[in-house]
């Protein structure tokens, strides 16, 4: 594509709009396209693209600026991650900032401290410096700094996996089947899907293959009662739905009726009929305690710190704080007992997060264990395995971009082996 001035102003304008980070990047982003509805799909692509990239890059970006604005970052940017030409952008740029960009040309990321090699946060490397090294927290560091695949859900109600593939490949989109999930498309590019016939008619979704595999460690059964308890715009209680073949019955509770209002028009396009959407006011809500003891199976896809999203949500690095994970940790434990409250015996509860911190994971399951000895854990790999999925992460599921090429996802699976008591 033809780079040129407005282009560069408009990327430096988004950048000014998104970057104060008082609304979540993607949420601000589509605010700032509506706002500027003469742009072009191409020049959307690349400003949405320069904002992401800068945002992943932003540490390294800021220790190359002078001084930091908009400008800087986005010059810095354009040179240093998108391997553009100095003469390419002569005509744009004054020449003290002409001399900066070739001066920073020969700066490496590896001449900084860890920190900013891995684009995390102080705080966070020394979080991570409890249980990792420090090689290790460069390698996810880099890998978060990637952008995601688009990976895709088939929603098996309506089509094949086979059938799916077989058309997105004559439009010539280049797609392949996912290793793991039996019902995940791995899309190369970023294709307009949401406005392709095969998502519109409800045989397509948009889910990463991490969160497709969580529905298979879950394994409901056709006709069983289901509780996806924190189900947000529902992208799994629609996976659950479909491997129950739409039989049975799935709640799908939140405290977010927003989340669940667009749940709706997912919930309409997929053929599904045996989900019930219920707002809850919280754990505690009478809608969730009178299920005591009466579920199959429970999913707790808990609201967590979302650092194993990083690829596509990179300005969590600064909406996320020790204090706010220690706000979540409680709320972790909360709805994880309240949530098991509701399995019957020999039911199945999977407790997942999009986190690799172990204080929102093992340390919140083992947490509940200890005081819950009628609890107990099943191992992830052999239920997944059961699933002919051979993906041995140990005990508990974790999925990290660099090894699965996922997002960052941990899951434990347990099961309830007393005969519940009533309220
Ligand atoms: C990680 S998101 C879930 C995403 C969703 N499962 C999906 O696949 O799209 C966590 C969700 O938990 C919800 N939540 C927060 N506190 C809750 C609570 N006390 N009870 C139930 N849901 C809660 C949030 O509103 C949010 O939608």
């Amino acid at each position: 594509m033809h780079f040129n001035p407005s282009l560069l102003d408009a990327v430096i304008v988004a950048i000014r709009t998104i970057l104060p980070l008082e609304y979540p990047a993607d949420a601000a982003m589509r605010r700032f396209f509506q706002d500027h509805p003469m742009l072009g799909a191409q020049d959307r692509a690349f400003i949405a693209e320069a904002v992401f990239g800068i945002l992943r890059h932003r540490f390294f970006l800021e220790s190359l600026a002078k001084i930091e604005t908009p400008r800087a970052l986005t010059l810095a940017y354009l040179v240093k991650l998108q391997g553009m030409n100095l003469r390419e952008l002569t005509s744009m740029i004054s020449e003290t900032e002409a001399k900066w960009l070739a001066e920073i040309k020969a700066i490496k990321p590896d001449m900084f401290p860890l920190a900013i090699q891995a684009e995390f946060p102080a705080w966070l490397v020394e979080k991570l410096q409890c249980f990792m090294s420090d090689t290790d927290i460069l390698d996810l560091g880099i890998s978060l700094q990637k952008s995601a695949p688009l990976d895709l859900r088939v929603n098996t109600i309506l089509a094949k996996r086979d059938e799916v593939l077989e058309t997105l490949k004559q439009e010539g989109i280049d797609a392949q089947a996912t290793p793991y999930s039996h019902c995940g498309i791995r899309v190369a590019g970023k294709p307009a899907i949401n406005r392709h016939t095969l998502f519109l008619s409800g045989k397509i979704e948009v889910q990463d293959e991490g969160s497709q595999l969580l529905g298979y460690l879950l394994a409901p059964k056709r006709g069983e009662m289901v509780v996806d308890f924190c189900a947000g715009a529902g992208g799994k209680s629609l996976l659950l739905g479909a491997l129950m073949n739409s039989k049975g019955r799935i709640y799908a509770f939140d405290v977010s009726e927003k989340r669940l209002n667009n749940l709706k028009p997912r919930f309409k396009r997929s053929g599904l009929s045996n989900i019930h959407i219920q707002r809850i006011t919280n754990e505690n809500d009478i809608k969730v305690k009178r299920l005591a003891g009466k579920i199959d199976r429970v999913l707790v896809d808990a609201p967590c710190s979302g650092l194993g999203t990083l690829r596509r949500n990179p300005d969590l690095k600064w909406r996320q704080s020790s204090q706010s994970i220690n706000e979540l940790k409680a709320k972790q434990a909360a709805i994880l007992a309240a949530a098991a409250n509701l399995l019957k015996p020999g039911g199945r509860l999977v407790y997942a997060t999009c986190s690799f911190l172990p204080e929102e994971n093992q340390a919140v399951v083992n947490e509940f264990l200890a005081a819950n000895p009628q609890f107990s854990l099943l191992n992830c790999a052999e239920l997944l395995s059961q699933q002919k999925i051979s993906l041995d992460t140990g005990e508990f599921l974790q999925l990290s971009p660099q090894l699965h090429q996922t997002d960052g996802f941990f899951a434990a699976t347990l099961t309830r082996k007393d005969v519940v008591k009533a309220e």
